[in-house]
């Protein structure tokens, strides 16, 4: 069995109808409904790391919060650690991880270490398991230098150390990310990825969801993208960047060109100084065309060829809105 398993599991929510009169709105108590996530199945194997990506309002956030225990499913059946998660909700948490990066479980107003303690108390961790982690956290994300000081005071990137410490602390074997790297400076993001990844590969199974694509392809070899409240694709980045065909090619002519012919598949997207960016699609012009046809009205002094951004090919396939 998975460590988590979804069968045609579905969330709408309710919101309430605007009435066009607001004496109509006082008597009438008539709702829409939102269908959130929409008959998915899933299955996370135990040391997995898995990266939910998806277009705002896909439904990325309702369904970690049906894993998590906090929604309740309208329809189907959903296990974590083998319990339904909103039926064993306190169960469910001794067991797992939450980060958000948008909220914090931190106290505002108390240093580090008093959370850290009061969560040691609610979990009933072991001393010798409470200081050995520690010990790690510090180890890895430097959390006793800012040990004594106020929550409120902690910048972005010490907060989030924070919060990883006191999501990892009681030895959950399954985390839940959402947005953990969300504005913080590109040092800060790199050792939280690399954190992450040192706790994926100690067996933590780690659900992630980020709009920031280098989280997803740095620390998630499998990815499900959801759109519309639907599973669209569960594969890898490198699949997805193997399937996508196009290419940039970079030319810098010997001197300005004379004309630039026309050439199925392959289009002039921009330039950046002396050099001309073209974008190729592979299926339909092969690269000795494109060669064939640029090169021989002007002379090439220097060409190099690029595959298309990760960013840019998802953008992409959220613009074409994927099925
Ligand atoms: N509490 C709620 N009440 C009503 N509708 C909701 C509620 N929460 C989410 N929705 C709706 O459900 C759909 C999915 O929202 P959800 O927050 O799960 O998407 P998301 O993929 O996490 O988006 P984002 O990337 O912007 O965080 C959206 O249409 C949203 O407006």
């Amino acid at each position: 069995m998975g460590i988590i398993e979804l069968y045609d599991v579905k969330k709408s929510y309710k919101v309430a109808k605007r009435e066009r009169s607001f004496l109509k709105q006082l008597l009438f108590h008539r709702y829409d409904e939102i269908v959130a996530v929409q008959g998915i199945n899933l299955q996370i194997e135990v040391g997995e790391a898995v990266g939910i990506i998806g277009p705002n309002g896909a439904g990325k956030s309702t369904l970690i919060k049906m894993m998590v225990g906090i929604l309740q499913p309208t329809a189907g059946t959903l296990y974590v650690n083998s319990k339904v998660p909103y039926k064993h909700r306190k169960q469910n948490a001794k067991n797992i991880g939450v980060v958000f990066g948008q909220r914090t479980q931190l106290w505002w107003d108390l240093p580090l270490e008093d959370t850290l303690k009061l969560h040691r108390e609610m979990y009933e961790i072991p001393d010798a398991i409470y200081k050995r982690n520690i010990e790690k956290f510090d180890k890895t994300l430097g959390i006793c230098s800012f040990w004594h000081q106020p929550v409120r005071q902690l910048s972005l990137g010490q907060r989030m150390k924070a919060d990883l410490a006191v999501a990892l602390l009681h030895d959950p074997k399954l985390l839940f990310l959402d947005e953990p790297t969300i504005g913080l400076d590109v040092m800060a993001k790199k050792q939280v990825r690399d954190f992450l990844k040192s706790i994926n590969g100690d067996n933590v199974t780690i659900i992630l969801t980020s709009h920031d694509l280098k989280d997803i392809e740095e620390i998630c070899p499998r990815v499900i993208m959801v759109n519309h409240g639907s599973i669209v694709i569960d594969t890898s980045l490198s699949e997805i960047k193997a399937k996508v065909s196009e290419q940039k090619i970079l030319v810098t002519f010997a001197e300005q060109p004379k004309s630039i012919p026309v050439l199925e598949g392959c289009k002039l997207v921009s330039q950046e100084g002396d050099t001309f960016i073209f974008q190729m699609d592979s299926l339909k012009c092969s690269f000795t065309d494109f060669f064939a046809a640029v090169g021989s009205k002007n002379g090439i002094e220097n060409i190099s060829v690029q595959s298309i951004d990760i960013d840019e090919i998802v953008r992409k396939m959220y613009a074409e809105d994927v099925q």
